[in-house]
């Protein structure tokens, strides 16, 4: 029986640059990604990518808006990793290193594609653009894609 993990995906944007973090613990480990994680029992999905970015950046974030709903699937087991992604440029405070990540400013010219999630190179465009999406990945191990399936969309719905 597959069951489903809620896990949020924030990305902070200013002009042309994105704010990554380098992951320096726990899964996805010496990788660059958006700030987020597992939504805690209690809370909703919103809150928790709130809380997340607080944790892993220092940031405050205002008026995430949802862009992006990827769920990832590992060859063998049987829970589905549902990421709920948001994007926004409204925020307070300074970036800085926390326990989890280390944050930094990235042209979106110069992503490191090579240091992050192999998928992430694929549904990027999406979001640079400014366009919403809805993403499925079978995954062998945490590197190779074996399938996926990747739609722009008008509206995040579950
Ligand atoms: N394939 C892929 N591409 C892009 N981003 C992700 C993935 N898989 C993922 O899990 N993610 C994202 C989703 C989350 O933002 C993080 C993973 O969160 P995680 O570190 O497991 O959750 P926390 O609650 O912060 O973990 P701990 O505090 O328990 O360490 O990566």
């Amino acid at each position: 029986m597959t069951t489903r993990k809620l896990l949020s995906l924030v990305f902070v944007r200013e002009a042309s640059k994105i704010l990554l973090g380098y992951k320096k613990r726990g899964f996805g480990q010496g990788w660059w990604n958006g700030f987020g994680g597992k939504v805690e029992k209690g809370e909703t999905i919103m809150q928790g990518a709130l809380r997340e970015l607080t944790e892993e950046s220092g940031l405050i974030g205002d008026s995430l808006e949802e862009i992006g709903l990827l769920t990832f699937e590992f060859e063998g087991d049987p829970v589905l990793l549902e990421v709920h992604v948001f994007s926004t440029t409204k925020f307070s405070g300074k970036p800085e290193e926390t326990e989890e990540m280390r944050p930094a400013w990235f042209d979106i010219q110069d992503i490191p594609f090579k240091k992050m999630w192999s998928d992430d190179v694929l549904w990027f465009p999406l979001m640079l653009k400014g366009s919403k999406f809805k993403g499925y990945f079978l995954f062998k191990g945490l590197h190779d894609i074996l399938k996926y399936k990747l739609d722009e969309v008008d509206k995040i719905e579950y």
